[in-house]
């Protein structure tokens, strides 16, 4: 396992009165696209035993830069520096090991293999999987992740899938540890235990840098943060002394709007119902449901809670129709009985599905955005008439899209994975929403999106509600649960507790349930 470095820590040093040694420096990188410049002149350096957040907004340009520092990209011009002088990483190779360890947003796992072999193929030399899942395990109780080895990846969470890469980047003992965005799939219980693991890493003398739009986190847990905006560097400060309001403004130049709360409007008919929705688990991801009963009227918001791993993922291939129900009536789309209809299908009700993976499941990462666009909206007749794609309208949607929903990128049409991760989510839900559908389904609607772009997603939905649009909204984070949706039900093993008015709950009572714990003892009900 990572054997400790015997490094004094930035707050050791700084008590000391001297700075800590630079482990990896950025020194003036600049990385264009095309036009595009991601990174201008951007500097950064992370000391050994702390944890250096790196901020900005959508597209501001931390992901081209964590990048560059790993070897992935090549900066045009600028250099790095490793314990002070030059270094060249012609790849991630090179750079792990060097002692730099990168765990990415999107996760690069099989998901037909288990944990210990995934973590294998990651690591040099052929040691046996036994001795691996043995280290594995001792990782897994040093730093408080619970990963088990033998499970296969593609039952996994997403956030279970993050615990596997950061195991597997642990297990390469790196020096510099950056996170992209670590937080943003996890329980507010599971990151509370990386954030217990990050300070173990920093108390052993490693760096970190921590990628996050949670600025409250961000102002418990790092030293000094780093702040980006337009691929400029803007400042350097310590978050500890800062507000989340002044971050923010630090990161988008402007203040920070807030989602608009509850608007008084009249319910409508129901456009879902759910009625005794049982699935079977098949041993894939997520886990069965349960006699789910569950009713959404036009106009609400209607929003899920749940750890991750507790049927979420098979609540929403249930709605979307990549998983079918055995009672087509147990599922209902504006009056149309739909559990036995596939995504197009349901799709043709007016209905939206917005998926928790945006690379590989809500878009195509090969596909130019365009194209991207003709996923969802082929059967909607207003782009693809009688069997003919309509490129005009195709075009213009996708302009549509992209302007209202200002998601950024260089170039004119470029393929899905070039995006930013957070501008990539701003266009799966304009997509969805644009096609003004009746009920929109979104898991996890603002997975690595900024604050600004975040309100901006959750005002939309709203806005979609009051327009009569009926919204579910899966999701991990409860504060954002809290803030915009109207009633809250909590997903268990399976099982939907009754969604509660968001003025009559609170955050005790439904991380009880969270946990399974009920006051009525009752789990499943009707809504
Ligand atoms: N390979 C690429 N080709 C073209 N443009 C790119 C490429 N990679 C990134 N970009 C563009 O560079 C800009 C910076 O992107 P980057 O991914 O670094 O942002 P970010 O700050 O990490 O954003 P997010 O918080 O959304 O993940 C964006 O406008 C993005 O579209």
């Amino acid at each position: 396992m990572a054997e400790p470095i015997q490094t004094r820590s930035a707050d050791d040093s700084a008590e000391a009165g001297a700075l800590p040694a630079s482990l990896l420096e950025a020194v003036a990188l600049t990385k264009r696209f095309g036009a595009l410049v991601a990174n201008d002149h951007v500097s950064l350096a992370i000391r050994a035993g702390e944890t250096h957040a790196l901020l900005g907004e959508n597209g501001a340009g931390k992901s081209t830069l964590v990048k560059m520092m790993c070897g992935l990209l090549q900066p045009d011009s600028g250099e790095l520096l490793y314990e002070g002088s030059p270094i060249f990483f012609p790849d991630p190779a090179s750079s792990r090991a060097k002692g730099v360890g990168v765990v990415f947003q999107h996760f690069a796992l099989f998901d037909a293999m288990t944990v210990v072999e995934n973590v294998a193929l990651g690591l040099p030399g052929h040691e046996p999987l036994p001795a691996l899942a043995a280290r594995i395990d001792e990782c897994v109780a040093r730093y408080g992740l619970a990963v088990e080895p033998y499970r296969r990846v593609g039952e996994l969470s997403v956030g279970e899938r993050q615990r596997v890469e950061i195991v597997r980047c642990l297990l390469g003992n790196p020096r510099v540890l950056i996170l992209d965005e670590p937080t943003s799939v996890l329980t507010p219980d599971e990151s509370e235990s990386l954030f217990r693991t990050v300070d173990l890493l920093t108390d052993e003398g490693r760096a970190v840098l921590f990628i996050s739009h949670k600025l409250d986190e961000v102002r418990r847990l790092c030293h000094r943060a780093t702040v980006l905006r337009g691929g400029k560097f803007i400042a350097e400060v310590d978050p500890r002394t800062e507000t989340a309001g002044s971050l923010a403004r630090l990161m988008v130049g402007a203040e920070v709007p807030r989602t608009a709360r509850t608007l008084t409007h009249d319910l409508g008919e129901p456009r879902l119902l759910v009625r005794n929705l049982s699935v079977k688990g098949d041993g894939s991801r997520g886990s069965a449901l349960h006699a789910i009963n569950l009713e959404i009227r036009a106009g609400e918001i209607v929003g899920v809670a749940g750890v991750a791993g507790n049927g979420q993922t098979t609540l929403f291939e249930a709605l979307s129709g990549e998983k079918l129900a055995e009672d087509p009536e147990s599922i209902v789309i504006d009056r149309t009985p739909a559990g036995g209809l596939g995504p197009t299908a349901r799709r043709a009700l007016r209905a939206g599905f917005v998926p928790e993976e945006r690379l590989g499941h809500a878009a195509a990462p090969d596909m130019r955005l365009s194209d991207n666009v003709l996923l969802t909206t082929h059967g909607d007749g207003a782009i693809v008439k009688m069997g003919v794609v309509s490129h005009s309208a195709l075009y213009a949607r996708f302009q549509e899209i992209v302007k209202r929903f200002d998601v950024r990128f260089g170039g004119r049409d470029p393929k899905a994975r070039r995006l930013s991760g957070g501008n990539l989510q701003k266009f799966v839900i304009g997509r969805e929403v644009l096609r003004e559908p009746v009920l929109i389904v979104v898991d996890q609607p603002t997975w690595g999106v900024d604050a600004a772009a975040a309100g901006f997603i959750r005002t939309t939905l709203r806005t979609k509600a009051a327009e009569g649009c009926a919204v579910l909204v899966i999701s991990q984070d409860l504060d954002e649960l809290l803030e915009f949706t109207d009633r809250i039900a909590v997903m268990c093993e399976g099982r939907l507790t009754a969604p509660v008015p968001v003025a009559e709950t609170s955050r005790e009572a439904i991380g009880l349930a969270m946990g399974g714990s009920h006051d009525d003892g009752e789990a499943t009900h009707g809504a």
